[in-house]
């Protein structure tokens, strides 16, 4: 269907392109002071819209950048506010969005996007893959006890909302502990949780943890009163088992509050090993947290660590099909090659290994990955292994 036209949104066009955005999701429109915070001319983000002439569909995206395994942080597209007025669905406008997106990100150099996903059944097909877990749980706080081994040392310290908003970058910043899928966080990604924050009723506290060289872990949490009080743990960085047991010290022993609820945690945060009964944290669900497209596979095969020894890859990429073709990767990185491949796999597949979350062999068993030859998939194996699983822990 072309009764519609794609192009860059003007000044004018961002704040319908997000109410059409909110529209989509059910949601009120955006409201002045949260515009305010988001406003492209404030933070910087690029918006495309589609047009018949009313404004029909929407995406954007802000800059950032990805960490990736063995630390190297590779300039992202974090894309955001993707919707398609509800009688314009099913024909075409999300495709045809998605595909000025990913030429946009190659005209401006941006070898990844990144995404939040509202439903799994979206990105797959333009070549997205679930790049980091999360898992959502649950924690009774009156029965919960941390092990008399827990580390701790060091103090926590409260901050007030209006005190912490403009400290949460310098906190986040000071951590530098990034795992892989990690970001660096900017302006705009600061500016969502800000927004999202504003929305509680309830004082939004940050608990900072001190070490010996000073800030090294914080929490956001609101309380949620009612039959069962909740507290909200909305946000949780550490740089150290001190700062991360220390912050849990704090939360289990805010007076009044019943259980404690976060979501999209990494899926190896030690909190059930830290309590005496592990049992007590209740796992709610565990799904994809975000979703990895590689918009230049060169670029960013090029951009990570591989522990072991070489392998021949063949990439299929008929969304962008500059990116097909072989592929040698190896301890010394990874480049173009003429030579035969062991693997074939299409590059949403290959986005779920490149940050470790997926081992080759595990997608090879569900059939996401051509294997020729048997070797080349246990070295691929050893080759995309990361220290730590991948985590996003930013949610925009
Ligand atoms: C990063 C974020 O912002 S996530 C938020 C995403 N937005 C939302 O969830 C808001 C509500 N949903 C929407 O606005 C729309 O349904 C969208 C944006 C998800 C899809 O827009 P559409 O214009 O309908 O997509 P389009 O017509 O291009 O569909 C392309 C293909 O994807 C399929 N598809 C699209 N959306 C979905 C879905 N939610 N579930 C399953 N399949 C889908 C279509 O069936 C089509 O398949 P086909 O090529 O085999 O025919």
């Amino acid at each position: 269907m072309s009764d519609f036209e794609v192009r860059p949104l003007r000044a004018d066009e961002h704040r319908a392109a997000a109410d059409l955005f909110r529209g989509t999701l059910h949601r009120p429109p955006i409201t002045d002071a949260e515009w305010e915070r988001l406003n492209p001319t404030r933070v910087s983000s690029s918006g495309l819209g589609a047009f018949d002439p009313d404004l029909i569909g929407v995406c954007r995206s802000f800059g950032d950048e990805l960490t990736v395994p063995g630390g190297t942080r590779l300039p992202l597209a974090a894309v955001t506010t993707v919707g398609v007025r509800a009688d314009r669905t099913r024909r075409g406008v999300l495709s045809a969005l998605m595909a000025e997106q990913f030429a946009d990100f190659a005209r401006r150099g941006l070898p990844v996007a990144l995404l939040h996903a509202s439903e799994a059944t979206i990105y797959g097909r333009f070549g997205y893959g679930i790049a980091t877990l999360g898992r959502d749980y649950t924690i009774d706080r009156r029965r919960a006890r941390l092990r008399p081994d827990a580390p701790l040392s060091g103090e926590v310290s409260l901050l007030a909302f209006e005190e912490a908003v403009p400290r949460w970058p310098e906190l986040y910043a000071g951590l530098d502990h990034l795992r892989p899928g990690m970001l660096t966080r900017t302006a705009a990604s600061w500016a969502i949780s800000e927004n999202f924050h504003r929305r509680f009723t309830a004082p939004v506290i940050t608990a900072v943890h001190h070490g010996p060289r000073g800030a090294d872990g914080f929490a956001v949490y609101t309380v949620e009163l009612g039959e069962t009080a909740v507290l909200h743990l909305t946000m949780l960085y550490y740089a150290t088992p001190e700062a991360f047991s220390g912050l849990w010290r704090h939360l289990l022993s805010v007076d009044l509050v019943d259980r404690i609820r976060t979501e999209a945690r990494s899926v190896d945060e030690p909190i059930d090993l830290l309590l005496t009964d592990p049992r007590l944290v209740v796992t709610e669900r565990a799904a994809d947290e975000s979703w990895l497209r590689l918009v230049d596979v060169p670029t960013a095969l090029a951009a990570r660590e591989y522990p072991g020894d070489p392998v021949v890859i063949e990439v299929t990429d008929p969304v962008l099909p500059a990116n097909s073709g072989r592929y040698r990767i190896s301890a010394d990185g990874a480049a173009r090659t003429g030579d035969p491949a062991g693997l074939r796999l299409d590059a949403g597949t290959l986005a779920m290994a490149y940050l470790g979350t997926w081992r080759p062999s595990t997608l090879a068993s569900a059939g996401r990955i051509e294997v020729r030859d048997p070797a080349a998939l246990a070295a691929a194996d050893r080759l995309f292994s990361t220290h730590a699983p991948a985590w996003c822990g930013t949610f925009f």
